[in-house]
């Protein structure tokens, strides 16, 4: 079998998995208002799949792990900690013996599943929070949470696993949030990144007026405080900035200043498809073909090619193709 590598060195060490397309909130970015009133459950497009049982989410994990050697699980969704078995999920890919199982959430269901998350064996968290002010939250989150998702953030901090939180930010609507998340996020010495907003699902063509570049961002931040950038880690996401405390924040700048060159992420959907890029929408099914072993190294050769050198966007949303 030929290695899973391309041209430019990149293979996939870490898979995003997406537990759910369904969402409790209905982030403004997310998911279209005109498609989806924000007073019933989000329930993106599917492929007429079934979706996945925990035991088939296993197999497919431990299968990819044998021909990856994957350092690191990612869940996502739509919203993770909807996902019923969450906990039996999370000890079934411990015993893979992945290294690193982080979660990506928006933090409503946090206060009281944070011991039995650690316990299971998560090893970090990123939380979205995306305003302190809790009328700028309901705007861009349409629901009513924000209480809380902060009480979710403060129980994960004590606890002590690793938190660190994600915030989007739209120019006119949120850009006002920047400094004091900021604030907030460094009192508790907790970790924030800002990020671009992405021409993702409605979006897609259709996001600058509400786009708010890292250049904006930083500026914004410089108004207040001191930084200095650090370099990027090999296949992160963010760019980190550090203050003469030491205190690190990051921007993530898909649109302005794209990380595709040591790209390394692999998505799996709830209904068993990977995708090998965030910006191609091409769905490719490994539920059907799990007892081919030689099959699903050929599919992930081809995932691979989807890869860019730019993100440009995608008709599908994060929701859709889980983020
Ligand atoms: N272009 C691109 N952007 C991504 C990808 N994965 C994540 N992102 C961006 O990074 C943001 C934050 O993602 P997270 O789920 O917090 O994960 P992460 O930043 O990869 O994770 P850590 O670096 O481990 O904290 C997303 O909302 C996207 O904006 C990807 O595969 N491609
Ligand atoms: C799709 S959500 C899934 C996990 C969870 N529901 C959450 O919100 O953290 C993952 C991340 O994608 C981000 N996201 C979704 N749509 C986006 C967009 N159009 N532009 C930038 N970030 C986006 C969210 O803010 C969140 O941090
Ligand atoms: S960003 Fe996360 S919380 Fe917001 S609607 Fe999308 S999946 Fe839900
Ligand atoms: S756009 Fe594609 S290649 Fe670029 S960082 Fe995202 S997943 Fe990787």
């Amino acid at each position: 079998m030929e290695p899973i590598v391309d041209k430019f060195g990149r293979s996939f060490k870490t898979l995003r998995v997406s537990l759910t397309n369904h969402c409790n909130l209905g982030c403004v970015y997310c998911v279209d208002d005109a498609a989806q009133p924000s007073d019933v459950p989000v329930i993106a497009q599917n492929s007429g799949l079934a979706p996945l049982s925990t035991s088939q989410y296993i197999k497919i994990i431990e299968q990819l792990h044998g021909m990856l050697g994957l350092e690191t699980i990612r869940l996502t969704g739509g919203e993770p900690t909807l996902y019923r078995e969450l906990i039996p999920l999370i000890e079934g890919i411990r015993a893979t013996g992945i290294p690193k199982i982080k979660m990506t959430t928006n933090g409503s269901m946090l206060s009281s599943k944070i011991e039995a998350l650690q316990q299971a064996g998560l090893t970090s968290m990123n939380v979205s929070l995306d305003a302190l002010d809790m009328q700028v939250y309901h705007k861009i989150s349409r629901r009513r949470n924000l209480t809380r998702i902060l009480d979710g953030i403060e129980k994960s901090v004590q606890a002590g696993i690793g938190v660190k939180i994600n915030c989007v930010i739209m120019k006119g609507l949120n850009d006002n949030q920047i400094l004091s998340l900021l604030q907030f996020a460094k009192e508790r010495n907790i970790a924030i990144r800002f990020l671009e907003l992405m021409q993702m699902g409605h979006l897609y063509g259709n996001f600058e007026d509400h786009f708010f570049s890292e250049r904006s961002i930083l500026q914004t931040i410089a108004r207040q405080f001191e930084f200095k950038k650090i370099s990027r880690e090999h296949a992160a996401t963010a760019k980190y900035y550090v203050m003469p405390d030491g205190y690190r924040f990051g921007v993530i700048s898909n649109e302005s200043d794209p990380f595709c060159n040591d790209c390394n992420r692999l998505r799996l959907d709830s209904y068993g498809n990977i995708f090998g890029c965030l910006s191609n929408n091409t769905a490719i099914n490994l539920s059907q073909c799990l007892d081919q072993p030689q099959e699903i190294q050929l599919r992930l050769q081809e995932a691979l090619t989807h890869k860019k050198m730019k993100f440009s966007g995608s008709k599908l949303s994060m929701l859709a193709i889980g983020g």
